[in-house]
């Protein structure tokens, strides 16, 4: 059988006297988004750079297509392509001096650089930029040359950390359907701290918080985890609460104020066509209804006092 493209044991790291990162296992096999989400502080970068040979971790293992990072790392970076949080760019070269550099620095065949090189520039959107200073160019193309560099050396894995952080609406729209584009043909691991961001383009999911991984499974898994369980609805002429309660799959009810209640419901996905219903038929004049979704701080405390009792 083939190696797995990354495979992480028990990885644990500390800077000074508290571990930031504490027995991380994790093992890639396919092509894909694999998201990496946690909170600020929570051992993303720290993992992250293990992963490429930008720190030296203080336990455990990485290999990248079997070859360990810390004991042959010239090889296990040939592999691998990483942009970290800030994009190592050189302001004052051209963006083909600068993807040049790079190619040279993953140890390329020079007779295929000028072939990786327009193949690059075109998958990134570049082609037009390839005789312009980079600190000429705006922050979305910035993040594009970043993305170049990490993929020029055509790598099995790519490692994005945080890559759509400071850009602006339009710019991240373009960066994110640029990944989902590079991930056809290879593994990509991306860190993000925004959940809605790790929903939309990854396909696995792993979630790290206080160094420990708390959840790692497919983003259906993760997303019928946190489905919402209540619901806040307005209603001009509500009823007593035994009525409300009548309707199949509410558990119970909570009057915040007058007019306005939260329901509580289970195994319930079509809950709020059966209240909206409910109220026409009764006369009870609903003019608000919405599910309440659970916070990311929420899910990472739910997810981590589970391990806890794990
Ligand atoms: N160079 C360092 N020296 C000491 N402690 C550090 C260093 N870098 C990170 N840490 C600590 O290690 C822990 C994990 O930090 P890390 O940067 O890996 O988290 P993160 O999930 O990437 O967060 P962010 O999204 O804010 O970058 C934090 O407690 C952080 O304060």
């Amino acid at each position: 059988m083939n190696n797995p493209i990354l495979k992480i044991e028990n990885l644990s790291h500390r800077y000074s006297r508290d571990w930031a990162i504490r027995n991380i296992n994790l093992e890639i096999r396919q092509t894909g988004i694999l998201g990496l989400l946690g909170s600020n502080g929570a051992g993303k970068s720290t993992t992250m750079n293990i992963m490429c040979g930008v720190l030296n971790q203080t336990e455990g293992q990485v290999l990248v297509d079997g070859v360990d990072m810390r004991t042959n790392p010239e090889e296990a970076k040939t592999k691998i392509g990483f942009l970290p949080q800030s994009a190592p760019l050189y302001m004052d070269l051209t963006v083909d001096e600068y993807l040049i550099h790079c190619a040279w620095l993953r140890l390329m065949d020079k007779k295929i650089i000028p072939v990786a090189l327009k193949e690059v520039k075109e998958r990134c959107g570049i082609s037009h930029f390839s005789n312009r200073l980079i600190s000429n160019l705006s922050g979305g193309y910035r993040q594009r040359v970043g993305i170049a560099q990490a993929i020029i050396h055509r790598p099995q894995l790519v490692v994005l950390d945080e890559p759509t952080n400071g850009l602006d609406p339009n710019q991240i729209i373009e960066v994110r359907a640029l990944i989902k584009e590079i991930a056809l043909d290879r593994a990509v691991i991306f860190s993000s701290h925004i959940l809605s961001e790790v929903q939309l383009l990854c396909k696995d999911i792993v979630m790290i918080e206080g160094g420990k991984i708390v959840f790692a499974d497919s983003i259906e898994a993760f997303n019928n985890y946190v489905e919402p369980h209540s619901a806040i609805v307005t209603l001009a002429n509500p009823p007593q609460k035994n009525e409300i309660m009548k309707i199949a799959g509410i558990t119970d009810v909570n009057f915040l104020t007058d007019n306005q209640l939260r329901v509580f419901f289970k195994d319930s996905p079509r809950i709020t066509e059966h209240i909206v219903q409910t109220s026409v038929i009764n006369g009870w004049r609903l003019t608000e209804i919405s599910l309440d979704k659970t916070s990311v701080d929420e899910i990472f405390a739910q997810l981590s006092n589970k391990s806890n009792q794990n």
